[in-house]
């Protein structure tokens, strides 16, 4: 009990740690291989430079400007305000309302006190608003200003498409809420979400670029919250044209039943050139990808070695339900537990892998060391799996597949020596104010400890989606994973430790 209780520390301890690295003032630093202080060549003292990812930006009689649109990208630009320092010269940023409350106590979260960054809070409930709408319109004005005397920085991160709304007229900002938010209801992924929204707005889809053409370098700065990283589709890509195919907005729309119910101008919108037009953004563009979870999963790795863990990434890339997930879970650890016992050879091992079959040799490998060391077996997975909301209570994501497979795990007596650990990255799971939960034997058998409890009332709190009260009551939140707002976002990790 103790024992577990330690390795239940330990993996917090690894999400934690994961988090820092994906820190905006660590992701945009020298060890990260962005040298963005300014330095004079070295050879005749008059060249002034930064380096990006080894490549030499010329900064020598420029003026340099941000914009950023995000959740995560305050932190960006106080890093970068440090790092510019004077040759920073405007920036507009366009955050979450109460973003700077949230943060008032954070050193690395703070502007300078001359700072020439504006910021502009808006779209509450990742909802644009007219505060979001002139911040767009304010970063377009930014950009299109741009000479060849200078440089635009453009910060993006989750979230900022909807902080960033730009609607094409005749189409208003509030008949443009309306149809995301009816796609959004349908059920619409991500990426179809945000196809109709480039193809209606006038700064999305490569558009921010385009009106920054005259500038000498429009430089953009990733943190992704997508699954594989797409960066046209991340914010809905202002700086990027669409690199992969997708289905059109009138597609999307179809498929969801909504493009008949369009009034005609909106149909007319979709359908016109402009809404089509591929915008390739000019020469002077580049987008780097600072930040994701394969930063953050990288780091868990170390950190689990340190724990005295043998760790293994089984995926970056999790989606789908979480009941199902929990099925691919417990199944997985039902077939490590059989090979364990020869009951199941590699072949038969292999064929019931559930992640990217090209890693199977890895893992296996992974397996044997870990028989060899007697040391734990740590999975490490990433990505953002989805909840079907059935009832009114209070949960996320990550609570609701902790006390899943809490349940799963204290079911099976084989899997008493498994915990999992899931949380969001952006300290924020849902409408709570957890990051995540535990998920073990022990929350299930500590909840039962109540004689006048039973497993039919876990089953009530799932089907209330209320697992954020669960574990809010259970032990006074003992098995809750609280951080706070962490300023960055690089969806969800869970952990799956096998002792
Ligand atoms: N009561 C609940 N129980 C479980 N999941 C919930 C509940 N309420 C909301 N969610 C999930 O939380 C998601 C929103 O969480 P949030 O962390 O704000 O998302 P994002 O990471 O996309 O910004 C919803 O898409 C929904 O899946
Ligand atoms: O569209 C966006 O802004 C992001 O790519 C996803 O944002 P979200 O984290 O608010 O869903």
């Amino acid at each position: 009990m103790a024992a577990k209780l330690q390795h239940i520390q330990n993996l917090r301890h690894i999400f934690q740690r994961s988090v820092d690295s994906v820190r905006p003032a660590q992701l945009l630093s020298e060890s990260n291989q962005y040298a963005l202080r300014p330095q004079l060549s070295e050879k005749d003292g008059q060249q002034l430079s930064i380096n990006i990812q080894g490549k030499i930006l010329d900064l020598t009689h420029k003026h340099c400007h941000v914009v950023g649109f995000g959740k995560a990208v305050l932190g960006m630009a106080v890093q970068l305000e440090k790092s510019l320092d004077k040759n920073l010269v405007s920036g507009v940023l366009s955050i979450p309302m109460g973003t700077r409350q949230q943060f008032n106590n954070m050193p690395e979260m703070q502007l300078s006190k001359q700072t020439v960054i504006d910021i502009i809070e808006g779209a509450p409930n990742n909802q644009p608003d007219e505060h979001a709408f002139v911040a767009a319109q304010r970063i377009k004005e930014v950009a299109a200003s741009m000479t060849e005397n200078d440089i635009l920085f453009v910060l993006i991160s989750g979230g900022g498409s909807a902080l960033l709304p730009l609607p094409r007229p005749p189409l208003t900002l509030t008949e443009k809420m309306q149809l995301v938010r009816r796609l959004a209801n349908c059920g619409a992924s991500i990426d179809e979400m945000n196809v109709v929204r480039i193809a209606l707005s006038d700064i999305k889809g490569g558009r921010l670029a385009a009106a920054a053409r005259n500038a000498f370098a429009v430089i953009s700065f990733v943190i992704s919250d997508v699954v594989g990283d797409p960066v046209d589709i991340i914010a809905s890509g202002p700086t990027c044209s669409a690199i992969s195919k997708r289905q059109t907005a009138k597609e999307v729309l179809e498929k969801y039943a909504l493009w008949s119910y369009l009034p005609a101008h909106i149909r007319a919108l979709v359908e016109s050139p402009v809404a089509k037009e591929q915008i390739t953004p000019g020469r002077n563009n580049s987008v780097y990808v600072v930040g994701d979870n394969r930063v953050a999963t990288a780091q868990a790795v170390q950190v689990a070695l340190k724990c005295g863990y043998n760790p293994f990434i089984a995926s970056t890339t999790v989606e789908g339900e979480v009941q199902d997930l929990v099925c691919r879970y417990k199944n997985f650890l039902q077939s490590i537990c059989d090979f364990r016992r020869n009951k199941l050879d590699e072949n038969e091992l292999k064929k019931l892998f559930p992640f990217d079959a090209r890693i199977f040799q890895h893992f296996l490998k992974t397996l044997r060391v870990c028989e060899r060391t007697e040391k734990p077996l740590l999975l490490i997975l990433a990505g953002e799996p989805t909840v079907k909301v059935s009832g009114t209570g209070l949960g996320g994501r990550s609570q609701e597949i902790a006390l899943r497979m809490a349940r799963a795990l204290h079911e099976n007596p084989e899997f008493n020596n498994v915990i999992f650990l899931s949380a969001g990255t952006d300290g924020i799971d849902g409408p709570t104010p957890a990051a995540g939960a535990i998920g073990c034997d022990l929350v299930i058998r500590d909840f039962l400890e109540d004689s006048s409890k039973n497993l039919g009332d876990v089953q009530a709190y799932l089907q209330n989606s209320d697992s954020y009260n669960f574990y809010k009551n259970l032990k006074s939140g003992e098995y809750h994973v609280l951080t706070g707002h962490t300023g960055t976002n690089v969806m969800d990790i869970q952990l799956l430790l096998i002792l």
